[in-house]
């Protein structure tokens, strides 16, 4: 099943000239299985080892903190071993692992977790902030929520308070109260295409680019409003297009101006997610994007990595007046 053709010219005007064939090729490549080991439940060499000694074939993925890989051939061991049964792995793309390491959650953070199910960054931000610490997780889509419950009991995650409802409107609930939020928002997944699985583009087009990106829009700028003066908020898409992701940035720092600002994305500076990641774009179609895009991070796929889009933003400055509400609109 061949891509979407309009997504394919797009994509060219994307992704840096020299790097397109080999993104084209990704679609269709084998792709290894990225896992991560759900240190919640137990440490992370004891289930390195367990899988080794039942000859499933681990990489440790270097750059990124407790991701492994199987190549395609060993996914077969891995999906059958102990530890996966007892729920010690979990199978999750290593670009997907990414924007919990980026927002660099603290022991004892308060983290709001704005789009959750199925609560696989839950899990890691979880770890991250630990007994002291605590995860608020929201999702809007009811079947979604119970999933994400469910997900993050089998976790072992006991830090994490879920909320069903809109993302867009939870900061009203508590303003400037969270240390660190994560905006992993939902999106036209072009990352996930594979032309063996015409599920993953069924429902693509321009107008779904287009929808996408106005409720990204609303739930970043929620976001800021949730996120504490001094604390650090990551938006990440699993996606390509520039509307959806630097676009998107680009009009929170037209809302907010000074108040804040996008930083590094904070990615890896070594092994794979450095060899694949490339600065955001600067402009699309003509139109510019505030310089500081070009902080942003794309995670150009291989046969590891997802299409991916991380932007860090620091929050210098209050953007909610005395009453609670929107200081900026
Ligand atoms: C990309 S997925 C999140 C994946 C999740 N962070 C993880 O790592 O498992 C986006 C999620 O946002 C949810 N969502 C969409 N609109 C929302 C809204 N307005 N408020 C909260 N959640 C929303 C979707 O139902 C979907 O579950």
């Amino acid at each position: 099943m061949p891509l979407p053709a309009p997504f394919v010219e797009r994509l060219e005007q994307i992704v840096p000239a020299g790097r397109f064939d080999a993104v084209l090729a990704s679609f269709e490549a084998p792709v290894s299985t990225g896992f991560r080991v759900n240190t919640l439940l137990v440490p992370e060499d004891e289930t390195v080892e367990a899988l080794r000694g039942e000859s499933v074939p681990v990489e440790a993925v270097a750059g990124v903190p407790g991701a492994y890989a199987v190549p395609s051939e060993g996914r077969a061991a891995l999906l059958a071993s102990r530890p996966y049964a007892e729920g010690h792995v979990y199978v999750q793309n290593v670009s997907s692992q990414l924007p919990p390491h980026a927002l660099a959650a603290r022991e004892g953070d308060r983290v709001l977790d704005l789009c959750a199910a199925p609560g696989s960054k839950t899990g890691q931000l979880s770890a991250l902030v630990g007994a002291e610490g605590e995860v608020t997780a929201v999702e809007k889509v009811r079947p979604r929520f119970y999933k994400l419950k469910a997900n993050v009991y089998a976790q072992g995650a006991t830090n994490v308070l879920p909320w069903m409802g809109n993302g867009a409107v939870y900061w009203r609930r508590e303003p400037e109260a969270f240390d660190r939020v994560l905006v992993d928002a939902p999106c036209s997944t072009e990352g996930r295409f594979r032309t063996h699985d015409p599920e993953t583009t069924a429902y693509w087009s321009p107008r779904k680019v287009k929808e996408m990106r106005s409720k990204q829009v609303k739930l970043l700028w929620a976001g800021i409003q949730a996120l504490k003066p001094g604390g650090t908020l990551v938006y990440s898409t699993c996606t390509f297009s520039p509307e959806e992701n630097e676009g998107v940035v680009a009009k929170a720092l037209r809302t907010f101006g000074d108040a804040i600002e996008v930083v590094d994305a904070g990615l890896p500076t070594t092994g794979p997610v450095a060899a694949q990641a490339v600065p955001g774009l600067t402009e699309w179609r003509g139109r510019p994007f505030p310089e500081a895009a070009a902080n942003t991070r794309r995670v150009l796929p291989n046969g590891l990595l997802e299409g991916f889009f991380v932007a860090r933003i620091a929050k210098h400055a209050s953007t909610v007046d005395q009453n609670g509400q929107n200081g900026h609109s």
